[in-house]
């Protein structure tokens, strides 16, 4: 007998985990279904293993997502004090800086959740231990993702990932010099502002058990149709990444706008 086949899969998807595509009506939609989701994954992780863990990110559709789920009623059945929240890249800028998604995290989420500080594991800020050294502070994320995983990459239950107009995704961007043998590299010269960031690479990204990427408008559609054409990681990192369980495409109707 022949292995079911996953409707969401795309020949330039890599084997493995499945993939799924979602498409809302709109933007806001797509924000609370995304919420709901989130709650549901948390825990079943905390059912399964006691506690959970997930990767942030930042940018536009993130912080309506937050907000979705600082709002959802549900968000209580969560023990937050057993959840690590880690990042998928920062910008690097001061502590408390608008710009950082730390920042933006914690004013949409973070702050009306009761965490345990010690699971909040934000990347270095410019103006932290290394000062405004980023391949210092990159190397200093990768050290706490190592002491949390025991020697190895802690398990991600769940990676969210909003992607830019270029496809980047996190802060791998196309044809843009970064470390992608290290878990965690430094970026320089970021064709987004601002130019220096933090970034955990691709690899790191796809250990985790589910990758979600989560898009709205119409300015993003062509990156959603390139990196769901087989396009090169180079060219379209939001294509190249995928969960070891499943990759969610979780899109609004403007977004999906180019998907064949
Ligand atoms: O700069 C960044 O951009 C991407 C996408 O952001 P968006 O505002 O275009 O949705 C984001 O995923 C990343 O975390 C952030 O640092």
């Amino acid at each position: 007998m022949s292995a079911p086949t996953d409707p969401g899969a795309l020949p330039g998807d890599p084997a493995g985990g499945a993939t799924t595509v979602v498409v809302h009506p709109d933007a806001a939609t797509l924000a609370e279904a995304a919420a709901a989701r989130l709650v549901v994954a948390l825990l079943d992780a905390q059912a399964a293993r006691g506690e959970a863990a997930l990767v942030l990110t930042g940018g536009s559709v993130a912080a309506h997502v937050y907000g979705a789920l600082a709002r959802h009623r549900a968000r209580t059945a969560v023990d937050w004090s057993r959840v690590d929240l880690w990042w998928g890249d920062e910008r690097f800028l001061p502590a408390g800086h608008p710009d950082r998604n730390e920042t933006q995290a914690r004013a949409a989420l973070l702050d009306g959740l009761p965490l345990d500080p010690g699971r909040v594991h934000a990347m270095p800020a410019s103006d932290g231990p290394d000062g405004e050294d980023p391949e210092a502070a990159a190397a200093r994320y990768a050290a706490a993702l190592a002491a949390a995983g025991g020697g190895r990459l802690p398990r991600f239950d769940v990676v969210l990932l909003g992607i830019g107009p270029d496809a980047h995704v996190a802060s791998v961007f196309p044809d843009h010099p970064l470390d992608a043998g290290l878990t965690v590299s430094a970026v320089r010269d970021s064709p987004k502002p601002p130019p220096t960031r933090i970034t955990l690479t691709l690899p790191t990204l796809n250990t985790a058990d589910e990758v979600w990427l989560i898009v709205a408008g119409r300015e993003k559609a062509g990156a959603v149709g390139l990196a769901r054409s087989g396009a090169s990681a180079a060219k379209a990192p939001a294509g190249a990444v995928h969960g070891r369980v499943r990759t969610r495409w979780l899109l609004d109707r403007d977004a999906a706008a180019e998907l064949r």
